[in-house]
């Protein structure tokens, strides 16, 4: 069985309606047990600042997909939930970002794990420091990830 970590974000449309089809859409996988939620937070966007707050969060997951199959159940979900990539780092109605899988360093043209920014975004580490403690580390800029919602585990979630 393998352990990944993912992040995430809408900035378009019902953001929490988004994060709770995508991750209902995630649990309903075959290959994927959704094992634990973080809760939901309204981050400030880094990158592309001219945009919309995002809600953001970090769902751990057990699968037995090896990652590029776990990468396309993710893009799935992504194209299913209209997925609308306008600007390269501009607004999106959902985007699921694979952290890290077990303890694996993989680097290809279409996966870079663990995440190559993850260590800079507070709206990645806040969230994930929730689901494991283990990989909490002082986030840069923390102000900008402000608590929204907390749910008593994934089924409150879904
Ligand atoms: N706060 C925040 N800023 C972001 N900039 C980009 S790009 N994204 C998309 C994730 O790569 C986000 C995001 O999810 N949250």
């Amino acid at each position: 069985m393998n352990e990944s970590y993912l992040s995430l974000g809408s900035n378009m449309g019902d953001r929490l309606d988004m994060l709770k089809q995508a991750v209902r859409m995630l649990a309903e996988h075959p290959s994927i047990d959704v094992a634990a939620i973080s809760s939901l937070y309204e981050t400030e966007p880094v990158g592309f600042t001219e945009q919309e707050p995002f809600l953001n969060m970090v769902v751990h997951v057990r699968t037995q997909l090896p990652a590029l199959e776990l990468l396309d159940a993710c893009q799935e979900v992504e194209q299913k939930l209209q997925r609308k990539r306008i600007v390269r780092w501009g607004p999106r109605t959902i985007d699921l970002d694979i952290l890290l899988y077990n303890q694996d360093n993989m680097k290809s043209e279409r996966l870079i794990v663990p995440h190559p920014r993850m260590h800079e975004r507070a709206f990645v580490l806040i969230p994930l420091s929730e689901v494991n403690p283990s990989l909490a580390t002082n986030p840069p800029n923390p102000e900008g990830v402000q608590l929204w919602k907390t749910y008593e585990g994934v089924d409150a979630f879904l």
